[in-house]
């Protein structure tokens, strides 16, 4: 482990006489005596950077909070010894709302309980929460005029996007023609017609979504991307189709005082451009502490080292941040990419400056070597078939902490094997053993333990909760499934999709759009939606000489015409309700559904039309004014004890269980691979949104010349698998007690089908983890 070379500042000292501070310098030595020493050497920061790598269940978090406190006394003990009425404070970041309601408390805590000072001088903020407030205590430089903003997400079907595509289409017809064409094309009409609909609602908005959010948070233009796309080689000009989407997402945000969680920052980063209003905020400020620091993007980043800086040494920033490199599982869909940590670990090493915490107390000791393991298997697996890429971890040991630890019940006692490992015939089969063993850990201790299943993604939670209800019931356990609860943020999106079909059921957008939903919900079987959608007069009301409509699509097309005569025959203040309905919503859901329903029929009671119903819903859709705030503090909801918790192994991140069950390690998802979905093939083997993101990661990495379509597929497949494995990592240290893993013979191959079962491979660190620990094999 590195010495930080911490050293207390000379000028500033407090009188060591006064009595006052000697107490407190006791409280401080107590507090900082209850940390391990990776946690102690944050607790002795003085002043400078400091990066802190930390392993999962180090106890970042708690160090965190206990440094904050100490270094928010040291500063009340510096201001009042040099009688300065100028408070400066400390600004705490963290990744998500509930982490900050979570360090807030504990910070509080130290203040009050050991160092008995006020709850004051300090402020804990997510990233885009503190660039919103000095964005707008500065609206003059930062533009932002939060009276008149509406802030937005700008997703694949936002229409903002589509109408960024459409108008990109029709200014550049020659690009457009070219991706028409494809690899390949015999000028068929209906194949025309049916690429047009890929192209308009799939390729192109996925395109900018992903280019949008990697560019713009990293602080590029669309002028810098066109620059970059000089230096690419292909037959659709990808970088330069994404730099023209980008520019007229600009133009639209900007004509209508919309903006997106980038231009928070970067409305920030333009007040602190201004050297009197960097001085203002900058001597507000004496330091901040970032967590998660490996899940930052390069602009959120700078921000936080602008402020950071004192103006007087402004070469020092005092910055302490936090993270773990191995626990990066954002990267493929945001731009935060763990390099960036990487390289501020590395700088801060070079500094000496650098703690590692590699004790961790949470789990027991098999835990940790299974976690361990993987890391290794999967590093020595990846250097083995390429050394092109770095490897996907950080090459780290999680060791056990000390026989002095100071946490109780430090890396547990082991509950049955620690491990166990399962391979059931079929998913069937798992939610059986999976129950069995979930009846015989309640009955032990019921209200004493918390336990968790992770999925890696919802649908895989959907069908579990269902299979496992009857069980849970029986035994009265209690199971929350997290997704269910945001199924419900989907409500107003999906009757707006259906609503919009019902009033212009020929436009082969809103038909797709319609179609999509039903697919969600599993009421049509998933299958090409381009194709009925890009002829919805033949698709609806089939005349006797259109070719027979396969059993699938008549279903669908059953499904729209009773939507439309529900359109005819209801009363427009029915519609929503009667769509819940169509929809098959859960208890929940509806109730959602209507109150969404009051809601409308409330704002156009005095203009009852569909036109008004459709831009209030619009309205309520796109824009995030209206999402509900969370004021439950979500991560004890999640780990309540006596409770079975279904929560994707993302969500359960920073979270821990004392068992945890990982029921579907199957390689088809972990680490799954990129595929290009059957209907875009005509574009080639790779996606055009991930080829341009790896060519975006390359430019911002200077990483001399831009890879070709080729290289970029495989850099992009890279690092999908790398994420996934760092995401099976994490989910695996998320237990104390018991890790409970399966991988089955027979599983779905798509979640969309559960009852479509075939053969199935398990991942293969899977494997390897029952050959190496075969006396956990059950
Ligand atoms: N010094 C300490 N004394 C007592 N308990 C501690 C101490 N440090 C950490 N713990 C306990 O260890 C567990 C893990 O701590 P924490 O959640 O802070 O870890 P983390 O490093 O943030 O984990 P991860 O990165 O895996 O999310 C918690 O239950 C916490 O209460």
């Amino acid at each position: 482990m590195t010495t930080i070379n911490h050293q207390p500042p000379t000028n500033n000292q407090t009188d060591p006489r006064s009595p006052s501070s000697s107490l407190r310098e006791s409280a401080i030595l107590k507090i900082r005596n209850s940390l391990r020493p990776g946690q102690q050497q944050m607790a002795d920061w003085y002043s400078g950077p400091l990066a802190v790598s930390a392993v999962p269940g180090a106890g970042k978090s708690t160090g965190m909070a206990a440094a904050a406190a100490i270094a928010i006394a040291r500063q009340y003990q510096r201001s009042n010894s040099s009688r300065s009425s100028e408070r400066r404070q400390l600004v705490v970041v963290t990744f998500t709302r509930s982490a900050v309601a979570n360090i807030k408390a504990k910070i509080r805590k130290y203040l009050r309980d050991d160092l008995s000072l006020p709850q004051t001088g300090f402020a804990v903020h997510t990233l885009h929460g503190l660039a919103l407030n000095i964005a707008s205590r500065h609206p003059n430089l930062s533009g932002l005029q939060l009276d008149n903003v509406t802030l937005i997400t700008p997703t694949q079907s936002h229409r903002f996007i589509r109408t960024a595509v459409e108008q990109w289409i029709a200014s550049h017809p020659g690009h457009y023609f070219r991706l028409l064409e494809g690899i390949q094309f015999d000028g068929e009409e209906t194949e025309r017609l049916r690429r047009q609909s890929v192209l308009r609602t799939e390729v192109l908005p996925d395109l900018a979504t992903t280019v949008i959010h990697e560019a713009k948070s990293s602080g590029m233009l669309p002028e810098d991307l066109r620059r970059f796309s000089e230096q690419t080689i292909d037959n659709y000009e990808i970088l330069t189709v994404a730099a023209g989407l980008y520019e007229q997402y600009q133009n639209l945000m900007r004509s209508r005082d919309f903006i997106d969680y980038d231009d928070m920052i970067l409305a920030a980063l333009r007040v602190l451009e201004n050297p009197s209003a960097r001085r203002i905020e900058q001597n507000q400020v004496f330091a901040v502490f970032e967590d998660e620091a490996q899940d930052s993007s390069p602009l959120q980043t700078k921000l936080l080292q602008i402020l950071a800086t004192d103006p007087n040494n402004p070469d020092q920033p005092n910055l302490i941040r936090v993270g773990d490199p191995n626990q990066a599982i954002n990267s493929t869909f945001t731009p935060a990419d763990p390099i960036y940590f990487r390289e501020f670990c590395e700088d801060c090493n070079q500094k000496n400056r650098l703690a590692t915490m590699d004790q961790a107390g949470r789990s027991t000791k098999i835990i940790i070597d299974a976690a361990n393991f993987v890391l290794q298997w999967v590093n020595s697996a990846y250097q083995a078939k390429s050394q092109n890429f770095p490897t996907p971890f950080r090459p780290q040991t999680i060791r056990l902490v000390d026989p002095d630890d100071p946490q109780t019940d430090a890396n547990p006692q082991p509950v049955g094997r620690g491990l166990e490992l399962y391979t059931p015939r079929d998913i069937h089969h798992t939610v059986q053993l999976l129950s069995q063993r979930v009846i015989e850990l309640f009955a032990q201790a019921p209200n004493s333990f918390s336990a968790a299943i992770l999925v890696r993604e919802n649908r895989q939670g959907k069908w579990l909760a269902e299979a496992l209800a009857p069980v849970c019931k029986e035994h009265q356990i209690t199971l929350y499934d997290v997704g269910e609860r945001e199924r419900h943020s989907h409500v107003p999106q999906e009757i707006l999709a259906l609503l919009q079909f019902c009033d212009r059921p020929h436009s082969p957008d809103y038909l797709k759009a319609a179609l999509e939903v039903f697919v969600e919900r599993q009421l049509i079987p998933t299958q090409d939606l381009n194709a009925p959608a890009s002829v919805p007069e033949e698709f609806l009301y089939p005349g006797p000489l259109s070719p027979p409509q396969p059993e699938s699509v008549q279903k669908a097309a059953h499904l729209c015409r009773s939507l439309l005569r529900a359109r005819m025959e209801l009363p427009l203040y029915q519609l929503i309700s009667f769509l819940a309905l169509a929809l098959n919503y859960d208890q929940a859901e509806l109730a959602t559904a209507d109150k969404l329903a009051e809601r409308v029929n409330l704002q156009i009671a005095s203009h009852a039309s569909m036109t008004n119903m459709l831009g209030i819903l619009s309205e309520i859709v796109s824009s995030e004014r209206f999402e509900p705030v969370e004021t439950e503090d979500l991560e004890a909801r999640y780990t309540r004890r006596g409770q079975l918790t279904i929560i994707t192994m993302h969500k359960a991140k920073g979270l821990d269980w004392d068992y945890v069950f990982i029921p579907f390690v199957h390689e088809n998802l972990i680490p799954g691979r990129f595929w290009v979905p059957p209907q875009s093939q005509f574009l080639g083997d790779f996606t055009l949104s991930e080829v341009a993101r790896a060519q975006i990661r390359a430019a911002l990495h200077n990483q001399g010349s831009l890879p070709d379509v080729t290289q970029a597929w495989e850099q992009a497949k890279y690092l999908k698998t790398a994420e996934e494995y760092r995401l099976l990592y994490v989910a695996m240290t998320r237990a104390k007690r018991l890790l409970w893993m399966s991988a089955a013979q027979k599983a779905p191959f798509t979640w969309s089908k559960p009852e479509n079962l075939q053969a199935s491979t398990p991942c293969p660190v899977f494997s390897a983890l029952k050959r190496q620990f075969p006396e956990c094999v059950v």
